[in-house]
């Protein structure tokens, strides 16, 4: 936490259903249950979105769906962030610059201003996203509030060597935008805990519903904080997920359990 920090952040993830190739359907429906989000009684401070929510995994269609350098995606989230004075942790969209297509998560801060933008490093072949997506080249954190975040989507929770190099970067707060699918929620609840507990660090992970073709999407949100405890997690349905950090939780545990300062990296195969 830096000076001037705020002591407690609120978080909602938007577990939304997504249909697939249909992005102007998805913006307006997403819009709608970010405007539920902010109508709560507890305010988000920080509102988050699940992966590919502009146009699903329609990969076979994403050279004509993706949005060109981001722009409508970019003018809707910075102008949703403003109106309503919150931070968006934009999930990703399907991206086009130039004759690639990228997985990017896009960062608004409070006043609409752009504060990030990290492009999935880790390409899941299982789904052939590598036939069809760049991979990002580059690990991103970026600050809420005075808190440092640390930026990845799906499957790059498989991979603990990202998280790791977020976290000594300063990173307190892990976010995780998917779309993680059945039969695999063993591996989503034990990898983001154990990123969790590894790191020191929160762990706000936003999961879409719903079933596209064959692939059942479970939703399971969650919010899990720097000891591995679980303070919130979404069922199987649409709904926005809730839940509160405390800023200061990250720094108490590491003063409790020395992980970092007890690291031998000299001794660690390169
Ligand atoms: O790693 C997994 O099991 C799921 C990953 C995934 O669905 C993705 O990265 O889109």
């Amino acid at each position: 936490m830096t000076d001037g920090a705020k002591p407690q952040l609120n978080i909602a993830l938007i577990q939304a259903y997504i249909e697939i190739g249909e992005p102007g359907v998805n913006m307006n429906h997403l819009a709608e249950m970010m405007e539920k989000a902010v109508a709560a009684e507890q305010k988000p401070d920080v509102i988050v979105l699940p992966e590919m929510w502009n146009t699903g995994y329609a990969l076979d269609r994403i050279g004509e769906l993706a949005d060109p350098n981001g722009e409508e995606t970019k003018r809707r989230l910075s102008d949703f962030a403003k109106r309503h004075g919150v931070h968006i942790v934009g999930g990703s969209v399907a991206e086009k610059i130039g004759d690639r297509i990228y997985n990017t998560m896009y960062v608004f801060g409070r006043n609409g201003e752009s504060t990030a933008k990290y492009s999935k490093m880790h390409l899941f072949r299982l789904m052939d996203e590598e036939k069809f997506l760049h991979a990002g080249e580059e690990a991103v954190t970026f600050e809420l509030d005075g808190m440092k975040a640390g930026a990845s989507i799906c499957y790059d929770i498989r991979f603990p060597e990202l998280s790791r190099t977020l976290a000594l970067a300063g990173a307190n707060v892990l976010f995780v935008p998917a779309e993680w699918p059945h039969p695999r929620l063993h591996h989503w609840r034990t990898l983001l805990t154990a990123r969790a507990i590894e790191n020191q660090m929160y762990v706000v992970a936003c999961n879409r519903v719903g079933r596209s073709g064959e692939t059942e999407f479970f939703g399971h949100s969650m919010l899990i904080d720097p000891w591995g405890e679980v303070i919130a997690e979404g069922g199987e349905e649409e709904a926005v997920v809730t839940g509160t950090l405390d800023c200061a939780l990250p720094e108490e545990v590491k003063g409790r359990i020395p992980v970092f300062e007890d690291r031998r990296p000299h001794l660690y195969f390169k």
